[in-house]
């Protein structure tokens, strides 16, 4: 039987996982690396750390699993997207800290941007807003930081790449620099109706595109691996990781929606074969196989899962993000407490760089059950605002939510997903859908199945149906909104 191996990258570890053609998990093995704050408002990787966490994870799967690599049909990459890399093409040696996609420094550059009324055209080509998360503004600020790398750019002796770019060029041997259309479509520079990098883009960014990697559909021959005792893997198939769940969780169709529950959110809805564009929302590429594309709608919240860990780590009054559930159960509603997690700006739909986080309603009777539930409710709020959002862009309401990720092991918060939403919530057992759709697809781009294959495959969920009154409901998110205004604009130069 042929098997899948999928590369996943995220934020905060790196992880690997084997599966066979029918999706099961056959071993797995996951490596946190180091986060990196100089400033406020910054967020860096060592790109040195995520490649040696990656590797370390693939050779540990692949030492435990005893599965030849002549078995293994393809192999999957999904990643974190618009996190920046700029490396030198000769060497492989990063030229820089990654600058990670939560990174704000770019802040007042996309402001004074958009205040030249600059937002229109570029949202038009690219899909996107002008905001610091997307990673052109992350590399126009190396290119002017980091000295003779404009020069060396267009000189093409420098790469730039996304995660996804980075993780090929390595396993390679440094011999491929590439990417796919769904992390292409994540940087501010990519036209997603041509499917090409825009010209034009790339000289109001002041990019050189000596720098730029080849771009290619989601399924697709990208690279032999090259690493001593690797040698006959191929990688196959690559999406951006949320894209990847999109298809791992099975949302062929339009109007199928999933939201993925890690460190941040991220709520995507395959909107068919054109682009949509819509108030608010992201229009990005969901995957492209042969030459056909799916396009999807996103919603992006910044934090969500992070503000358990900011509660564990930062303020100590939680052991683990697992104990939450228990803290948050342990009060019988949010006590008035509302928490907005803006610690790195909002996303979707309110797209500003310059809110902060902000904790309303305390009382004498708070307690930190309180604080818990209001962080795991803030989540939901979120997901809420952005399904709203995506909803009036598409014209298509959504009738049911799919989520995965770390934080959709908690029972309370998709059942106050669910109520909050008014439609069910389902929660597949698998829930490894990042790493499973990255895998589909190198399944595809090694001819193991066809997309026609994978519609026909069920996966068994659990489902959380919406209870509860709506007026409730309507008065908690009145309560959010009043929170959230608090939040805007906390941060923003006078
Ligand atoms: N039981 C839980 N309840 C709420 N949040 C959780 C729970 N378990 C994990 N999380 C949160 O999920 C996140 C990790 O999810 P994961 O999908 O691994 O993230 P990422 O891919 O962004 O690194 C963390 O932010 C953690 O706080
Ligand atoms: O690594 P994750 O799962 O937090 O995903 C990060 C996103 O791709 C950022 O756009």
């Amino acid at each position: 039987m042929p098997y899948l191996l999928a590369l996943d990258q995220g934020t905060t570890s790196s992880r690997t996982v084997l599966y066979d053609s029918d999706g099961r998990v056959i071993a797995s093995a996951q490596k946190e690396f180091p986060q990196y704050y100089p400033q406020p408002g910054w967020v860096e990787h060592d790109a040195e750390e995520i490649w040696a966490s990656q590797e370390a994870t693939l050779r540990e799967v692949l030492g435990r699993c005893g599965v030849p690599l002549s078995e293994i049909a393809g192999v999957g990459i999904s990643n974190q997207r618009e996190t920046t890399i700029v490396w030198e093409r000769d060497t492989g040696r990063p030229l820089s800290r990654a600058i990670v996609w939560q990174d704000r420094r770019t802040a007042e550059r996309t402001e004074a941007m958009k205040g030249a009324g600059e937002e229109r055209g570029i949202r038009e080509k690219t899909g996107l807003l002008l905001d610091p998360y997307f990673s052109a503004t992350k590399l126009a600020w190396l290119l002017e930081s980091v000295d003779g790398l404009r020069e060396r750019g267009a000189r093409g002796e420098v790469c730039f790449g996304t995660v996804d770019s980075w993780l090929i060029y390595r396993l390679s041997g440094g011999r491929v620099h590439v990417t796919d259309v769904s992390n292409a479509s994540r940087t501010l520079l990519f036209n997603i109706h041509t499917l090409q990098w825009d010209p034009e883009l790339l000289a109001r960014f002041g990019i050189p595109a000596a720098m730029l990697p080849e771009v290619l559909p989601c399924a697709a021959s990208f690279a032999r691996c090259a690493l001593p005792g690797l040698e006959g893997l191929v990688v196959t198939g690559v999406a951006g990781d949320q894209q990847a769940a999109l298809f791992g969780q099975g949302c062929f169709a339009a109007g199928m929606a999933k939201a993925t529950y890690g460190t941040g959110a991220f709520i995507v809805m395959n909107s068919g074969k054109e682009p949509v564009l819509g108030e608010g929302v992201l229009t990005t590429i969901g995957w492209q196989l042969g030459n056909e594309v799916c396009y999807a709608l996103e919603g992006s919240v910044f934090i969500a899962g992070a503000a358990l860990q900011w509660l564990r780590d930062g303020l100590g009054i939680l052991a683990s993000s697992a104990e939450a559930e228990a803290l948050a159960r342990s009060v019988p509603d949010n006590g008035g407490v509302y928490f907005v997690p803006a610690l790195t700006g909002l996303g979707t739909p309110y797209w500003d760089p310059f809110a902060r986080g902000v904790i309303a309603g305390l009382t004498r009777g708070s307690g930190r059950g309180h604080l818990v539930r209001a962080a795991l409710e803030a989540i939901a709020y979120q997901t809420c605002d952005a399904i709203e959002a995506m909803e009036r862009a598409g014209n298509i309401p959504v009738q049911a939510l799919r989520v995965d990720g770390g934080a959709a092991a908690n029972d309370l918060l998709l059942q106050f997903q669910a109520d909050l939403l008014g439609v069910p919530v389902l929660r597949p057992a698998l829930t490894e859908t990042t790493s499973l759709g990255a895998a589909l697809l190198a399944g595809i781009g090694a001819g193991v199945f066809d997309l026609a294959e994978l519609r026909s495959r069920s996966t068994p969920e659990r489902r959380f149906e919406p209870t509860g009154d709506p007026s409730r409901r309507d008065q908690l998110r009145a309560g959010w909104r009043r929170a959230v205004s608090l939040a805007l604009g906390w941060e923003k130069p006078s």
